[in-house]
């Protein structure tokens, strides 16, 4: 069993690797609660069940720190070319609320005929195989068991090899993965005839396994020069990986189409996504639907494809989403790092709580849609019917029909044509003799059955479906490329303790800085690159700017690797401020009232981290029995002074947030200097707290304390307890 507190060690996850057979098969989906649960505060209507742990949002800690867990299931797609440290990430999107874990393969896999073995290094993504499989199965196993939901495991079957990979993923109890063979016809250069026979030898193999299948359109959206024109184009693929998936055996609820919404702003998107979403949801219905978030349009600003992410969630939420895709913010930048990988987690989690229930706040306007969507449909059966009219599918893609730029049925002619007898593996395809039997089971097509045998796999006493202990585990087949001596490096550090940064590769040293410097892009780059090199860092890259202004400004961010470590045992934590025990502090103030004045000081408006401090609703400290007299924003130092006095307070809490010209120095100053000038600093006890306040900045000031960042009510009540004993001599 897992401990939040100890880091998972991949060495243990790598013994005995050949003996682990995966708990199920089959895709899960979330365990959804009625409409109306309660939680904390709040009711909801599309949420499922929660989780054991998990970090929740950072505004959560105002209600209780709830974490809801939407309806739909959440995929974080983690492939960094190093399982070893994407089993790492998935622990953390598990924790943030990502059920789905989704790893690309690495470069070029699809064009491999036959399995990869062993765990080498990937580019861009994992090398697919069965060491690999296991290993992040099996790691996914305690990791649901840690969160306390189940977690599907997803990647990809397609390829010349995608038969095999089927079975494997079958054998290693994978539970989703993308299947349509029309993306290997357009995007891998793969034979057609070759694609689809194998998509439906594949097929047949994933409905036995009960795997969740998404199809390849959104490949269409992120190839298309203007994705829009392929609204109808998308219909057409998507109806023709169902129909062909439901005549190779699987069944509708096992069928997600992969619907992107195909523009963003500064296009008027939804007019176009909203009418798009319903249009595919309509046609579609009894399928599932996977939203993938947009990746055609994403640039290296983070702020800019959040709010695209945002915004492809709310298309979710005012249609239907089964399983809702992040794409990392940074898709558009570098290879998706940890931190992205649950922002993009965190946005979706978000929006979908945000925006529970809100297809029952709103009506579709079907007047306006409807001949909209009218349109879209009449575009895409007439696409279909042209396909018919040129003698069937393949004959379309030899003409190039797919992925043209024209919104159909006008045309650009930069479509993708594959020739039907061309591509890999062209002529590859045998027909079966008469006699033709595989001794196999869940084998797509003619497959003839010898007398007297109940299922094929008899013949040879079971076949690895039937009998998995006749799965060959072949471990590792590079002594120069695999996870052991990775992990040689990485053990030796952990062990000892050294840290460094890293963004997707265990202590890989980068970090990420950002700057804004009051020049052109040109020079701010140059100089953002030399301030970062005098810095000491090294291979400063610059990922990202944003123009403020073609003279005044622009604003930089840079990735640069820290040519140094640090170790533990050398830092010097913060020491948690010693809180008394609550009824401690009660019991006290029961024999001895405190009163307090408080008030944010100077010209200072901010006072909603004061009023935690001091109401009893966030455990403030009135829940102990201290009296308050609340002074109110900007609150000049003789003002707090006159109020103690008068009140007989036994102690002034100053809010100070405003640091400009160091005010909040001098207001410190000020009230230490007048308590003393009034002749009461001997039997008042002075507290500054605020966000750029500590405790030595703080005593520096004449304070008897500071409270930074953070502070709860019980700190201060602690001080306020343990400083009138000192001055009562209890
Ligand atoms: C239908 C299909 N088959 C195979 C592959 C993978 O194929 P190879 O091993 O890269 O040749 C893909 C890949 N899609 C792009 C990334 C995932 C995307 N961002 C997503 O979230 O859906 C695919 O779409």
């Amino acid at each position: 069993m897992l401990n939040p507190n100890e880091k998972l060690k991949i060495e243990e996850i790598l013994k005995d690797l050949e003996y682990y057979r995966p708990r199920r098969r089959g895709w899960s989906w979330r365990k959804q609660l009625p409409k109306g649960t309660k939680v904390g505060p709040f009711e909801y209507d599309q949420i499922s069940e929660p989780l054991k742990n998990s970090v929740p949002l950072p505004a959560a800690h105002y209600f209780g720190n709830i974490d809801p867990q939407p309806d739909v299931v959440i995929t974080s797609e983690i492939a960094s070319g190093r399982f070893e440290d994407d089993i790492r990430r998935m622990r953390m999107a598990a924790w943030h609320g990502a059920d789905h874990i989704m790893v690309i393969r690495t470069l070029g896999q699809s064009h491999m005929d036959g399995l990869i073995e062993g765990t080498p290094e990937g580019i861009g993504g994992i090398p697919i195989t069965r060491k690999q499989l296991r290993a992040t199965r099996k790691a996914l196993d305690i990791i649901e068991d840690e969160v306390g939901r189940p977690i599907n495991f997803h990647s990809y079957v397609s390829g010349v090899a995608g038969p095999e990979i089927a079975v494997l993923f079958a054998e290693e109890g994978v539970n989703g993965a993308h299947q349509d063979p029309q993306y290997n016809v357009l995007y891998r250069g793969i034979n057609p005839i070759r694609s689809f026979v194998d998509a439906a030898v594949a097929k047949r193999i994933m409905a036995w396994a009960d795997m969740l299948q998404i199809d390849g359109a959104h490949n269409a959206n992120a190839s298309a020069k203007m994705a829009w024109k392929v609204m109808p184009e998308l219909l057409v693929q998507h109806a023709i990986n169902c129909a062909f998936s439901i005549k190779a055996g699987m069944k509708k609820e096992n069928i997600a189409l992969s619907t992107v919404p195909p523009v963003v702003s500064p296009a008027p998107e939804f007019k176009m996504n909203f009418i798009y979403a319903l249009t595919v949801r309509e046609l579609f219905k009894g399928f599932k639907f996977r939203a993938q978030m947009n990746t055609r349009y994403i640039e290296s600003d983070l702020f800019d494809a959040t709010r695209i992410h945002v915004l492809d969630t709310l298309i979710s939420r005012l249609t239907k989403a089964d399983l809702q895709s992040t794409i990392t913010p940074d898709e558009g930048r570098n290879v998706p790092w940890h931190v992205n990988s649950i922002r993009g987690v965190e946005t979706a989690k978000h929006t979908l709580l945000a925006l529970d229930g809100i297809k029952d706040l709103l009506k579709v306007n079907e007047e306006v849609v409807r001949p909209k969507i009218r349109e879209l449909k009449m575009r895409a059966i007439l696409f279909m019917e042209e396909i018919l009219e040129n003698g069937g599918y393949f004959e379309a893609v030899e003409k190039g029909f797919f992925v043209d730029n024209g919104y159909y049925p006008e045309r650009l002619g930069d479509g993708i044509a594959r020739p039907k007898d061309g591509g890999i593996g062209a002529g590859s395809v045998v027909s079966r003799d008469p006699d033709y039997f595989a001794p196999v089971c869940e084998h797509f097509g003619y497959n003839n059955l010898p007398e007297g045998l109940e299922k094929p796999c008899d013949l040879i006493g079971g076949c690895t479906f039937h009998k998995p202990e006749k799965i060959q585990f072949i471990d590792e087949l590079d002594e120069r490329d695999n996870v052991y001596l990775r992990m040689e490096k990485v053990v030796k550090e952990r062990d000892e303790g050294l840290m460094s940064p890293e963004v997707e590769w265990w202590g890989d040293g980068w970090i990420q800085l950002d700057m804004t410097i009051p020049d052109d892009e040109a020079h701010a780059e140059a100089a953002a690159i030399a301030i970062a090199r005098k810095l000491g860092l090294q291979e400063p890259t610059v990922i990202s700017k944003t123009l403020l202004h073609p003279s005044e400004g622009t604003y930089v961010e840079l990735k640069a690797r820290v040519p140094f470590k640090v170790r533990r045992d050398e830092l010097t934590l913060p020491e948690k401020p010693k809180t008394l025990p609550e009824e401690e502090i009660s019991e006290f103030i029961s024999r001895y009232p405190m009163k307090v004045v408080a008030g944010t000081a100077g010209n200072d408006e901010h006072s909603v981290g004061l009023r935690e401090i001091l109401d009893i609703k966030h455990g403030g400290i009135e829940k102990f029995g201290i009296k308050y007299t609340y002074l109110g924003t900007s609150v000049p130092p003789e003002k707090f002074i006159d109020a103690a006095i008068e009140t007989g307070a036994d102690a002034i809490l100053i809010s100070t947030i405003i640091t400009h010209n160091d005010v909040h120095v001098e207001n410190m100053k000020k009230i230490h200097q007048l308590a003393i000038e009034k002749g009461i600093r001997d039997k008042i006890i002075l507290i500054a707290g605020g966000t750029q306040i500590n405790n030595d900045l703080a005593v520096s000031c004449g304070m008897d304390a500071g409270f930074g960042r953070g502070t709860k009510g019980i700190y201060v009540a602690s001080f306020l307890v343990k400083r009138k004993r000192e001055l009562i001599g209890e």
